[in-house]
């Protein structure tokens, strides 16, 4: 096995899940900290290694890769004992890419990408109220995708369940997760608390986002 290097900062959800993909597959790896707000990630050093110029990239063994949907279905498929994380079968499997296909678009790109991207890097402090709406949309969805089973895809965790989370537990600071109206939802987030390592993995910078938000945001109109 090559050596495997893990390119990213803590408050990012993306670079969250491929930390909690790595750590369940019992993978060690090197950690480097790109400081997005100092513009490291746009160095042209950064871009050789990913032009896109986003986090998280995953180098193994001198090779790059960007996107973490991407890096967590490599590190199942290149690295894992068993295909739980993200199953052979294909429909299994289909079921699985659609809850990421969900995460990359509707959550991290349609929720927090969006209220981000005003916030941090153009000095708008109002948020607008639609936007807020649109995650309790997504909330719905979300809802409707756990229904009785106990993790998004059924019964066992998958890296659908990484993603998920890592949206999940910082948009929770722009739109409270109520109990009543998200029992499955609520539940869901609980038994993802509850995984191994969870805090240190996902948990602080999960909050580590929440707050940024929270230093920024003026007002909701
Ligand atoms: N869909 C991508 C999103 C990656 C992404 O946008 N990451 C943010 C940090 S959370 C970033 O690197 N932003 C800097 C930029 O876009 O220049 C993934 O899952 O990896």
């Amino acid at each position: 096995m090559g050596k495997l290097v893990l390119y990213g900062v803590e408050a990012s959800p993306p670079v969250r899940a491929c930390k909690l993909t790595l750590d369940a597959l019992g993978l060690q790896y090197e950690y480097r900290l790109v400081n997005l707000l100092a513009g490291e990630h746009k160095t042209k050093e950064f871009s050789l290694k990913n032009p896109q110029h986003t986090v998280p990239v995953l180098e193994d063994d001198g090779k790059f890769i960007w996107e973490s949907h991407a890096i967590c279905a490599y590190l199942v498929r290149r690295y894992a004992k068993s295909d739980d994380l993200y199953p052979k079968d294909y429909f299994k499997r289909a079921l699985v890419d659609q809850r990421l296909h969900f995460e990359s678009g509707v959550l991290f790109q349609g929720c927090i990408r969006n209220i981000a991207i005003p916030l941090f890097y153009k000095n708008i402090t109002e948020v607008p109220r639609s936007q807020i709406d649109a995650i309790y949309e997504a909330y719905d969805f979300l809802e409707a995708f756990i229904g009785n089973q106990a993790y998004l895809c059924g019964p066992v965790i998958t890296i659908a369940d990484y993603s998920v989370v890592s949206s999940v537990s910082s948009l929770v600071g722009l739109a409270a997760i109520d109990a009543k109206r998200y029992p499955k939802l609520n539940g869901w987030l609980d038994r993802m608390a509850a995984q191994p390592n969870y805090q240190s993995l996902n948990g602080n910078g999960a909050q580590m986002l929440i707050d940024m938000f929270s230093s920024k945001i003026t007002k909701i109109v």
